[in-house]
């Protein structure tokens, strides 16, 4: 495709974000070829939603391989582009029309794996190829810190010769025959900086740019190795097996909560650091306050300060690992789910730990499931991959069973911990006494029993509730009015620490107003339902004496906030934790031994597909804090529900009941694991144009055997943020190709401008 025609097709018209900087650009390049004696013609992505690559001539006097980086013209613009491969001018028709490539830049190069794997993803999730790089690329926009100066002898001998020698002065001319930044000179001849800056003003030493080439520290697989005990040796050993393979190797590594899972894969970590020594790692983890968790333990493991990679970092950081990684300097990588776009050289092992996590799913942009693109990582590199969970996914477990992924178990915890004994209290029967000015109360007589008790012997409480705020819903009592986000279909989320009411779909918030907005009514308005904040309340007017905080992401915004609040929680400076699903997987918190879930049915109401799933995990993770060291722990579950699969599983300890109850209704729908989804959002500020055109792309379903398509129906969220919202869901039997059936589907008709569209293959969510 030529670029007139490509933008036209694209409707774009404006570089926008994509136009470069001029000054980032090299020195003018010759003059490209045209014609007669253009050689090679290069593919080019540039960083614009465009659906396919571009081509270019290869200027005379410019060389370039697949995964380098240049500016390309694009319209009246210059834009950025990455190049992805060549072709001779036989294959083209149109020579006439083609521009030259007009700078390479000497950004690092692209590994060829890594630049296969984001052209595959982009395709996999639909993305147009500039999106989908754009955003792996985006580091590179950063700009570098400037180099570092040092000193060198210059060549002019005369110089040398009209100085006054001293013995500091030899010092230094006999030190200065590589460049050395000042105060590196200055201690190697033994000598102050003065010495060497009178030497510089003098002519005889001079001033060079250091080499960017920075050094990192490399992880020690003999630093500190664990010892494992029996069952995790077993399980270390097992992976080796599928480590010596040297092929594509995936592996479900399921231990029950506490068991190690851990200590067991750094090992593997290790081996893979100590027999492949180009070999790069992945630790994948599905928060950030995991990742402080972890960085500790893998600094006490390697010896060495870990590169990390998540929303957090700093700029410079940013472009620094980005660019270790792409060189192949940084081997060991820790970090969420973006970390999977690093351009890695040859990744020998991609764990990913607590692989259920619904955070794996990148719902923004390029809708991706980080679980599911590392198995295809892994497989590109011919490398081995760690799925590592206690409640693993039902995609995963199916796999396992059937044989496609090594199934590896850790039934026990670690020493003499017991997982926790687990009770559900019946909230039907034991509804919580009303407080003494009348309020509502959360906790049931029974979990304040087991809370006092715990108390007492001074260990440490966790109460479960995944709600973040105060209350979740605000209403008029006179009018019966809820307060909701401007043009949304959400009720705001009232805050009282902050004294504001927010929404948690677009950010909107306001302050709580002394009057209600429809009516007028004075003080009317009233907080309905528990959050952390409100349980929170709830545990200072019942144990004063007991310190109390909240860990949500409210609490914990950033990594350095919730790396502090793990550590008092560790120094036992609280005894009782209020915690929404952010701190409720994965840490060690040794003196922990009551977990309380307030609401254990909350993530079942207004069920998807994967709600009994994911609330069984969740409870499951967070009932696994409970125990895990000396002390025996416990788990309180209040339910209205007792009988539900659900509830039953986790009391008696019985996953496997709770995966089969929940594999055949999956497969009795031919849903996911046993068929595949898509689902297609349609959005416009114009109701009656989003109606009318849904009808119109519903006409327009291809009739294939094995996919059938549901819809279009109004999205839970029908309206947010003033645009219209309607759905399709697309399932297809396994065998079927889900993307080519979309591809299809969407070409046969032509979507006005105002419309919007996602495509959002393997949906976890369905609002
Ligand atoms: N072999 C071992 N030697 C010493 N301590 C161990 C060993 N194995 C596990 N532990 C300790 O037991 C605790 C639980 O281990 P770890 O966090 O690796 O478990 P996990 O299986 O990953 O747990 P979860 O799935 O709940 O996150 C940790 O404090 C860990 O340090
Ligand atoms: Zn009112």
């Amino acid at each position: 495709m030529c670029v007139c025609e490509a933008l036209s097709a694209s409707g774009y018209d404006k570089a926008g974000d994509f136009v470069l900087d001029a000054k980032t650009m090299s020195p003018a390049p010759p003059d490209p070829l045209f014609n007669e004696k253009l050689t090679t013609i290069v593919k080019v992505v540039v960083l614009a939603p465009m659906a396919e690559a571009l081509d270019y001539a290869l200027p005379v006097g410019m060389s370039l391989a697949a995964g380098e980086h240049v500016i390309v013209p694009l319209g009246h613009a210059k834009v950025r582009g990455l190049v992805i491969g060549f072709e001779t001018p036989e294959a083209h028709e149109d020579l006439s029309r083609i521009k030259g490539v007009l700078a390479k830049l000497d950004d690092p190069i692209v590994p060829e794996a890594s630049l296969t794997f984001w052209l595959w993803a982009a395709g996999w999730t639909l993305t147009p190829p500039g999106i989908f790089l754009n955003g792996c690329l985006r580091a590179l926009k950063i700009p570098r810190a400037a180099p570092k100066q040092g000193y060198v002898l210059t060549d002019e001998q005369p110089a040398r010769q009209k100085i006054r020698m001293t013995k500091a002065r030899q010092a230094v001319l006999d030190t200065a025959l590589v460049p050395m930044g000042l105060c590196d000179l200055a201690m190697a001849a033994g000598v102050s900086t003065g010495v060497v800056s009178a030497l510089e003003k003098e002519g005889v030493l001079h001033k060079v740019d250091l080499a960017r080439e920075e050094v990192w520290p490399q992880p020690n697989p003999d630093f500190a190795p664990a010892r494992l005990n029996d069952s995790q040796g077993a399980a270390h050993q097992l992976l080796r097996m599928e480590q010596d393979k040297h092929a594509f190797a995936p592996v479900l590594l399921d231990g029950v909560t506490g068991s190690g899972k851990t200590e067991v894969y750094l090992e593997s970590v290790a081996d893979l650091l100590r027999s492949d020594p180009d070999a790069q790692v992945l630790i994948l983890l599905p928060e950030i306050a995991l990742t402080q968790a972890v960085l500790g333990r893998l600094e006490a493991r390697f010896g060495v300060e870990v590169a990390q990679w998540h929303a957090n970092i700093s700029n410079g950081n940013r472009r620094r690992i980005w660019e270790g990684v792409a060189k192949g300097h940084v081997r060991l990588v820790v970090g969420a789910r973006s970390a999977l776009f690093l351009p890695y050289q040859r990744l020998g092992l991609i764990v990913v730990d607590e692989e259920h996590d619904g955070s794996y799913k990148q719902e923004e942009g390029a809708r991706y499931h980080a679980r599911d693109l590392a198995v295809f990582r892994a497989r590109l590199d011919g490398a081995m991959v760690i799925l590592a969970s206690a409640t693993p996914s039902l995609e995963t477990l199916t796999n396992a069973e059937k044989g496609r992924y090594a199934w590896i178990r850790l039934e026990q915890r670690h020493g003499t911990a017991q997982l926790p004994d687990i009770s559900l209290i019946d909230m039907k029967v034991h509804t919580p006494a009303k407080g003494g000015r009348g309020e509502q109360m959360w906790l049931s007589d029974t979990l304040v029993g087991e809370i006092i008790a715990t108390l007492r012997r001074q260990e440490q409480v966790l109460l479960f509730l995944n709600r973040r705020g105060y209350a979740p819903l605000v209403l008029c009592k006179a009018c019966g009015e809820k307060m909701t986000s401007p043009n949304t279909d959400s009720w705001l989320v009232e805050h009282r620490a902050s004294g504001r009411l927010v929404c948690h779909l677009t950010g909107f918030s306001m302050r709580k107003p002394k009057t209600c907005p429809h009516c007028g009514a004075q003080d009317s308005l009233i907080s309905v339902g528990p959050g952390v904040e409100r349980i929170l309340e709830e545990v200072h007017a019942r144990f004063p004496e007991a310190r109390a905080e909240v860990f949500s992401s409210d609490t914990t915004p950033d990594a350095a906030s919730s790396a502090s609040l793990i550590k008092r929680i560790e120094d036992n400076e609280i005894d009782i934790i209020i915690a929404t699903q952010a701190a409720a997987k994965g840490h060690n918190f040794p003196n922990l031994t009551l977990v309380g879930i307030v609401d254990a049915d909350l993530g079942l109401k207004g069920g998807d597909l994967r709600a009994a799933e994911r609330t069984f995990q969740l409870l499951a993770q967070a009932t696994g804090r409970a125990g895990r060291k000396l002390k025996p722990g416990k788990a309180v579950l209040q339910t209205y529900t007792p009988e539900h699969p659900v509830m039953q599983a986790l009391a008696h300890q019985d996953r496997d009941a709770f995966y089969a109850y929940e594999s055949m209704s999956r497969e009795i729908a031919k849903f996911p694991p046993f068929g595949r989804l898509a689902a297609l959002i349609l959005s416009a500020k114009d109701q009656n144009l989003l109606n009318r055109f849904s009808r119109e792309l519903a006409l327009f379903i291809p009739n294939t055997e094995g996919v059938d398509v549901y819809g279009p129906a109004d999205a839970p969220l029908a309206l947010v943020r003033g645009q219209w919202r309607k759905r399709f869901l697309v399932r297809a039997d396994r065998n079927r190709d889900l993307q080519a059936f979309v591809n299809h589907w969407l070409a046969a008709i032509k979507r006005p401008n105002a419309i919007r569209l996602v495509v959002d293959i393997d949906p976890y969510s369905f609002l």
